[in-house]
């Protein structure tokens, strides 16, 4: 341990977690602070194989999720691919995508400037710390150091991507060509988000492509043939990169507990390094990596458009005591200003409209009462449980 933390009162140990999870690991800390002790009952289920390693390992039901192969939803074989991806959206809320055609230099290059900016002296990182949730750079521990009763094993670094010209000066400086690279993993995710939707819209037999299938709509209602156009011109788009150093015990606490994803879709690249899990079939399974992919998942607003077949599920991520981890989530959605509903073509007789209409600033206020991020706002937008 170094001298720094063997000396620590209990008042500067209060400090000290403010500075979040790296500083800590970077200083040696030996045990997790009270502050990251999750009650027994949210506290992962995991086996310690070896008392003296001190080497825990997830107690694992490993779980391949669809994969979706992109080239091939591109070419002769779409129609059977929009059936596995709607089938993936409705059981798993979850799917890998392969052959997705973002070059793995983009990739790499993301996830080594992210490594680069989380390996920077905390003093420079602590530039972008900001209490200001709409600022168009957050960097943070947990998910809301203010708010938060227990803390996760996480630090953050959120990049507010729409619109870019504006929002792009205040993206972090340092590392030097952090802002170049950040912008164009941005752009190539924002691209291919946008393919998906279009897959996705018409898996829901509401897209472009299943025009035979249009019935008559209100003028006040959606029109799920501008929403895509919506989403391109004006769409919002943040980019959450998640850091989850070594833990020392990591059966106390957890990288970020269950929660279901605000928005449309996230795309999310994790490293080989394990930790996902999400909830299926009332049991926490185990996301293999798939160097590469992309790890893709309905958030609340796909679940509400689609009026509930398509599930934003939960999920929440391990720590362990061996390695580094790093994610990058780019989460999207319709612009800031629309009003999220199910979609007209989705509600009959047989399917009533399952949730109410919402908007982001309700999310916002909804966000600000509650102490950590929980499935409960999409529950608070239904009409039928
Ligand atoms: O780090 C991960 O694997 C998941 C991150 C996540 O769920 C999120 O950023 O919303
Ligand atoms: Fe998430």
């Amino acid at each position: 341990m170094s001298p720094a933390m063997a000396t620590m009162s209990a008042n500067s140990q209060e400090y000290i977690y403010q500075k979040g999870v790296k500083y800590m690991y970077d200083n040696g800390i030996q045990h997790v602070p009270g502050k990251y002790i999750f009650p027994a009952s949210e506290r992962p289920n995991l086996i310690i194989t070896d008392q003296k390693s001190a080497d825990h390992h997830h107690e694992q039901l490993n779980l391949n999720l669809p994969i979706i192969d992109f080239a091939e939803l591109l070419g002769p074989n779409r129609s059977q691919v929009l059936e596995s991806l709607a089938h993936a959206c409705e059981t798993y809320g979850f799917f890998q995508i392969v052959n997705h055609g973002i070059e793995s230099e983009v990739i790499s290059n993301m996830v080594n400037g992210s490594k680069m900016f989380f390996e920077m002296p905390f003093a420079e990182r602590e530039k972008y710390m900001s209490a200001d949730t709409s600022s168009p750079v957050r960097y943070g521990t947990s998910f809301n150091q203010i708010n938060d009763g227990v803390f996760c094993w996480r630090d953050f670094l959120k990049l507010v991507c729409h619109p870019l010209p504006d929002v792009l000066p205040h993206w972090p400086s340092s590392p030097p060509d952090f802002r170049e690279l950040a912008v164009t993993y941005a752009k190539e995710t924002k691209l291919l988000f946008l393919m998906i939707v279009e897959a996705i819209l018409e898996s829901l037999g509401v897209g472009v492509n299943n025009s035979e299938k249009k019935t008559e709509i209100c003028d006040d209602e959606i029109d799920d043939e501008s929403i895509l156009k919506e989403m391109e011109e004006d769409g919002s788009q943040l980019m959450v990169v998640n850091c989850y150093p070594p833990c020392p015990e990591p059966d106390l606490t957890l990288g970020m507990p269950p929660h279901s994803d605000y928005g449309f879709l996230t795309l999310l690249l994790q490293d080989e390094v394990k930790g996902l899990q999400i909830q299926h079939q009332d049991q926490w399974v185990t996301i293999q990596p798939i160097p590469g992919s992309f790890v893709v998942n309905v958030g609340d607003h796909l679940e509400i458009f689609s009026n509930g077949r398509y599930k934003s599920v939960i999920h929440r991520v391990l720590v362990n005591s061996m390695n580094y981890r790093i994610s990058v989530a780019s989460l999207h959605s319709l612009p800031f200003t629309s009003i999220v509903r199910p979609s007209p073509k989705l509600i009959n007789e047989t399917n009533p409209r399952r949730y109410k209409d919402t908007d982001f600033p309700t999310f916002l206020e909804y966000i600000k009462t509650c102490d950590s991020k929980k499935k409960n706002f999409i529950e608070s937008r239904k009409l039928i449980t």
